[in-house]
């Protein structure tokens, strides 16, 4: 996980996360990296709109082929089991042709954390990661399900002044595995995780900027809830702080602390505000002993709790 730092200069911001990536990789090979949630923008509901880009037609062309695997419910289908959609030179945005390049270049995974995204039909704005693979071929595409409306003291939020919710889990395959994707506010959501482990996911994966209110308190203990809920590896990979000049300027405060977390919910690495790399090995194995030990997923009641939207 790299925890970049973000400025208003989108540019700056993809050449540092350039250079990192390279760093990174020549200090020491990953097979999977995770890029933060919004960190080619900064984060705060007037900047969406001027960062956002478009994806042209790459969400049909992901969903025509999640439709022919989907499991019989088209919200619930795993991307990249007929492999990834080649990007043309003709992508019309910058970032993902940028993220597409990287994971080629490096011959990673690349979850590429979220940026915004426009709609070009609708011109609705989303928050939306995407993945690709070692090829560069993208993967899979997800819209943050459940948007950050807050108030509390401290911190006040609407992203649902700008942005609109993806409808569709994420969760996709690819050499490693299958992982389940979800983005910040989304780690609050037990049921979101649930999906995912149920449908074969050993980590999910949280690209996410919690701030300095919500953060100290939850952060970690939502991280390591949903990976003992579920009995699966957790990532949630945050931009870095900006100075303090900048908040007060009215930058948003970010909390930093990306972190791992294993299956039995124990934290495996995490780093404080600063800019950071955090590594953490993923073992298959810890997740079936994990599950093996303590069967959860089979003593499950679900003559009590079928459906909890019901009650
Ligand atoms: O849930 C929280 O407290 C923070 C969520 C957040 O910052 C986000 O969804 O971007």
């Amino acid at each position: 996980m790299l925890q970049l730092p973000v400025g208003a200069d989108k540019q700056a911001n993809l050449s540092h996360a350039k250079r990192e990536l390279a760093d990174a990789l020549a200090e020491s090979r990953a097979d999977l990296v995770v890029l933060p949630e919004v960190w080619q923008s900064p984060y705060g509901v007037q900047h969406f709109g001027t960062y956002a880009e478009s994806f042209g037609g790459l969400w049909d062309t992901l969903q025509q082929r999640a439709g022919k695997e989907a499991h019989g419910r088209a919200r619930w289908g795993i991307d990249g089991r007929s492999g990834g959609v080649p990007l043309g030179a003709e992508c019309a945005s910058e970032t993902l042709r940028w993220l597409s390049e990287q994971a080629r270049e490096h011959g990673v995974v690349l979850v590429g954390g979220s940026i915004p995204e426009r709609d070009e039909a609708t011109g609705k704005l989303y928050n939306t990661s995407s993945v690709f693979d070692e090829q560069g071929h993208l993967i899979s595409l997800f819209r943050k399900v459940h948007l950050f409306d807050i108030n509390v003291p401290g911190m006040s939020f609407q992203e649902s002044k700008t942005l609109s919710a993806g409808d569709r889990v994420c969760v996709f395959e690819c050499s490693l595995g299958r992982f389940g994707l979800g983005i910040c506010y989304d780690v609050r959501f037990g049921e979101y995780a649930t999906i995912c482990a149920r449908l074969g996911a050993g980590a999910i994966l949280y690209p996410g900027a919690f701030n300095t209110t919500t953060g100290p308190v939850a952060w970690e203990l939502l991280l390591r809830a949903r990976a003992a809920d579920n009995q699966l590896y957790v990532l949630g990979c945050s931009p870095a702080r900006p100075s303090q000049a900048d908040i007060d300027g009215g930058s948003y405060p970010t909390w930093g602390h990306s972190s791992g977390v294993d299956p039995w919910g124990k934290v495996l690495a995490t780093c404080d505000a600063a800019p950071a790399r955090v590594r953490v090995e993923l073992d298959p194995e810890m997740v079936e002993k994990c599950r093996a030990g303590v069967p959860i997923s089979t003593q499950r009641r679900f003559d009590l709790y079928a459906d909890i939207s019901q009650v």
